[in-house]
């Protein structure tokens, strides 16, 4: 079969580090409703204001971690598209960014002239959120639906407890984890907690510190932060961690509501005060490297722990074009079942 395209899709990123593109790229990524999930009049009055001050500083930030080649999440993410290739035998293997280019609808648009009819799409996010999986299999839907394609989608589903998914994280975290260090801090992206509560009718989420712990099936398929529990425990339990060794916390809080918590930055300094000298953090939200890790835990998070009295930092790299990940990845897609 040649009519059944994989189609890897992640976040995006600006298309430059120009204060005008990283502007246009935030407004809208923020203007999406899955990822300020609030009345389009105040969201657009928030976005605004927003607007304002960060688009300098996040491109100042875009510009510190640039590549001659682009941006890191989407040069990564078009090497893993090419290791990829070599894998699906059952037609093209394409990628798609949420914001910015290449959009899904013109790649969804691309694979239906080429007469593709069935395609197994690939949100490249470990743990659920409606910010992340939910938004681009909606985009994924309308594109569709508007343009009238006619194609079937299967749909890869959160695997954040897969083993094979654990397995690459084992894999390409052990070299680190072998040499000396004192703690390892396991730092998923942060989401603002009514993003939890609107998902869980049961009134279970963000009521204890155990409340992960206890997650009922039904809480866990749509709990992001009792998702990214599941993903540090198996993944600690994989390398034989013991429980002092190491922790979860939550990065890149936005704005001024509150975030799921422990925040990164809160723990990077209290582990500096409980004499942890040689820090590691990986960051098993993102399955490639990006601002978010390189910039934020590897620059700013570095600098935050040595001045707080630590020695050093040593940032895992995300599962780029790991050969252990390239295989899961592989294996997860052919399970992904059909949806519509
Ligand atoms: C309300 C704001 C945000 C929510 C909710 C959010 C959820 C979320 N994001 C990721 C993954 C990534 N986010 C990245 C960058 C990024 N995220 C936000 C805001 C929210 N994210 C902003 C404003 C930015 C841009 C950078 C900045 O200005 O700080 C990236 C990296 C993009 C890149 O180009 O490198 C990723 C990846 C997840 C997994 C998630 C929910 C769980
Ligand atoms: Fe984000
Ligand atoms: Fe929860």
């Amino acid at each position: 079969m040649t009519d059944h395209a994989l189609l890897l899709v992640n976040l995006g990123s600006p298309a430059s580090t120009e204060v005008a593109d990283v502007r246009s790229y935030l407004n809208q990524f923020l203007m999406d409703p899955y990822v300020v999930d609030l009345p389009w009049p105040v969201r657009r009055l928030l976005v605004s204001l927003i607007l304002i001050r960060r688009p300098v500083q996040s491109a100042h930030a875009y510009a510190s971690i640039w590549w001659p080649e682009g941006s890191p999440l989407v040069v990564l993410s078009k090497r893993l598209q090419e290791a990829m290739k070599s894998q699906w035998t059952e037609g093209p293997v394409e990628l798609a960014m949420r914001y910015g280019e290449p959009s899904l609808d013109t790649v969804l648009t691309r694979l239906a002239g080429q007469g593709i009819t069935q395609v197994t799409l690939a949100p490249l996010y470990p743990q659920f959120a409606d910010s992340t999986t939910t938004t681009v299999i909606e985009e994924a839907k309308r594109v569709v639906r508007e343009r009238k394609l006619p194609i079937r989608f299967s749909i890869l589903p959160p695997f954040f407890q897969d083993p094979d998914y654990i397995e690459a994280l084992a894999d390409s975290a052990r070299p680190y984890l072998e040499k000396d260090f004192d703690h390892l801090l396991l730092s998923f992206h942060g989401l603002p907690e009514r993003h939890l509560r609107k998902l869980d009718p049961s009134n279970h989420c963000l009521r204890g510190p155990d409340c992960c712990r206890t997650a009922s099936p039904q809480v866990l398929a749509t709990c992001y932060r009792a998702q990214c529990m599941r993903s540090a425990e198996a993944f600690a339990t994989r390398m034989g961690l013991r429980p002092e060794q190491w922790s979860v916390s939550f990065q890149s809080r936005l704005g001024k509501d509150k975030w799921i918590e422990p925040y990164t930055e809160a723990r990077l300094d209290e582990l500096a005060a409980q004499g942890v000298k040689k820090l590691l953090v990986m960051c098993p939200a993102f399955v490639a490297d990006c601002i978010e890790t390189l910039e934020e835990i590897g620059d700013r998070g570095r600098e935050q722990f040595q001045e707080a009295g630590g020695e050093s930092l040593e940032l895992v790299p995300c599962l780029n074009c790991h050969p252990s990940w390239v295989a899961a990845l592989k294996r997860l897609c052919e399970r992904a079942p059909q949806s519509v």
